[in-house]
């Protein structure tokens, strides 16, 4: 099967262009990759983008820094850019000797130019979309993905359009697609609702669909796990022994094994080397580590989900049949935690400086957990993946962080206050 951890790189069929087609991951069907607007197979399954010849990780040295630089892994030479990727690995050396683990490091997505990962996607996604010459492009959103999206859209001097399930997005992200020109619908609904919506509309023709159902986005998305592997390599001349990353519409871990795939393909990663892939949910909105835990090939959707980590609200995870051969092929797993336990992994990640959104802090949430469970051992080298900037939701900050404390205007009332000599 096509999503296998070992399946050799396919010969390019006839309607492949430079090398790059579409193929359906259930029946290997083929089409051309800009002669049409195209999200799905004929049957209704996932697509991947596909490569006759995919790049080593030592062909993309000398290549610049960021998404970019791994061109030679993407559909096209460059994309409409901010510029995005070359994120932090950061070292959080306290967190580590607490979990225990013998190496941690966070990759900070929150780093890229709107906050989040979804940059890496729409770079090359709204450079497809010019391709295809569309003017609206449009998502269902959690908050990131809009914010990105209208960013993007506005670099490419493009409509946007996105809707937003009503009461549940950080302030901080619908202000960027606010001054970003975005036109906003708040949905009486949750975010999978805004989803079938927004499907529904790219199947009429009204927009072009920019979430990760597209699967352009998960090629810039794909280039997380490059960077991650080349970076973890040139520190300690080894690759990483897993990747803990939260999940919701779960791109990430279907673009991440993409990237995977892809390295063995090329013969720069041997199967035996390639990162445990470990997911984590919010227990609100956990579809995938109950579709993990029974060995589903899919999720069942779940209608009512909850968690302050309203970025990974999400009950219908549609990248979920690329994602959980992800998982299991690299023998990862996947695991919940609550609310409370991200709250304090928030803190935790604060602590070492690194500051992130609920959703992102559920990485290290679970990392905690799986390490207490002794899932994850002692020598394990890690790296947790955080999504999203602390700014993105100030109220979530404000609520884990410190209470501000009223003082008088003078210095020997804040001497007075601090408990100075
Ligand atoms: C901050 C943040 N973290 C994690 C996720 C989940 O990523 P994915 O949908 O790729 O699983 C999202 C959005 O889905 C997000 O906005
Ligand atoms: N967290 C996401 C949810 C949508 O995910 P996508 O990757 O499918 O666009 C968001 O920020 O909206």
């Amino acid at each position: 099967m096509s999503l296998d951890l070992t399946a050799p790189a396919p010969d390019a069929p006839d309607v492949a262009e430079d090398g790059v087609w579409l193929e359906c991951i259930e029946t290997g069907e083929t089409y051309a990759p800009f002669d049409e607007i195209r999200y799905t197979s004929d049957g209704g399954h996932l697509l991947e983008v596909k490569y006759a010849d995919p790049p080593a990780l030592e062909d993309f040295e000398g290549q610049g820094r960021g998404v970019w630089r791994y061109r030679d892994a993407l559909p096209f030479e460059e994309g409409v850019s901010l510029p995005e990727g070359d994120t932090p690995l950061h070292e959080a050396p306290r967190l580590r000797e607490d979990i225990g683990v013998n190496t941690l490091r966070i990759k900070h997505e929150g780093m890229n130019p709107t906050g989040s990962f979804k940059d890496r996607g729409m770079t090359v996604g709204v450079r497809v979309a010019k391709e295809l010459g569309v003017d609206r492009l449009a998502c269902a959103s959690t908050g990131n993905t809009s914010a990105a999206l209208a960013a993007y859209g506005a670099r490419g001097g493009m409509q946007t359009l996105v809707l937003l399930p009503s009461g549940k997005v950080a302030a901080g992200k619908i202000a960027q697609a606010a001054l970003h020109d975005a036109r906003i619908l708040e949905v009486d609904g949750n975010f999978d609702s805004c989803l079938d919506i927004v499907q529904d509309l790219a199947e009429r023709g009204e927009v072009y669909l920019l979430n990760s159902l597209n699967p352009f986005r998960l090629e810039g998305q794909k280039t997380i796990g490059l960077e991650i592997l080349e970076e973890f390599r040139d520190d300690y001349g080894r690759f990483p022994d897993r990747i803990v990353l939260p999940v919701g519409n779960a791109g990430n871990t279907a673009a991440l094994y993409k990237a995977f795939r892809e390295l063995v393909q090329s013969g720069s990663l041997d199967p035996e080397e390639v990162p445990k892939l470990t997911g984590v949910q919010a227990e609100g909105a956990a579809p995938m580590v109950e579709a993990v835990e029974n060995g589903w090939e899919d999720t069942e959707r779940w209608d009512e989900v909850e968690t302050r980590a309203t970025a990974i609200r999400i009950g219908n995870p549609v990248n979920a049949p690329k994602a959980l051969p992800g998982i299991r092929q690299t023998n990862g797993t996947a695991v919940a935690v609550s609310d409370a336990e991200i709250t304090s992994a928030q803190r935790d990640l604060a602590r070492e400086g690194i500051g992130v959104e609920p959703a992102s802090a559920a990485s290290v949430a679970g990392l905690r957990k799986l390490r207490s469970d002794g899932v994850v051992d002692a020598d394990e080298d890690v790296v947790c993946l955080t999504t999203g900037h602390l700014l993105k939701d100030p109220d979530a900050a404000f609520e884990a962080g410190n209470e501000p404390e009223p003082v008088a205007n003078s210095t020997e009332s804040v001497l007075d206050h601090i408990g100075a000599e």
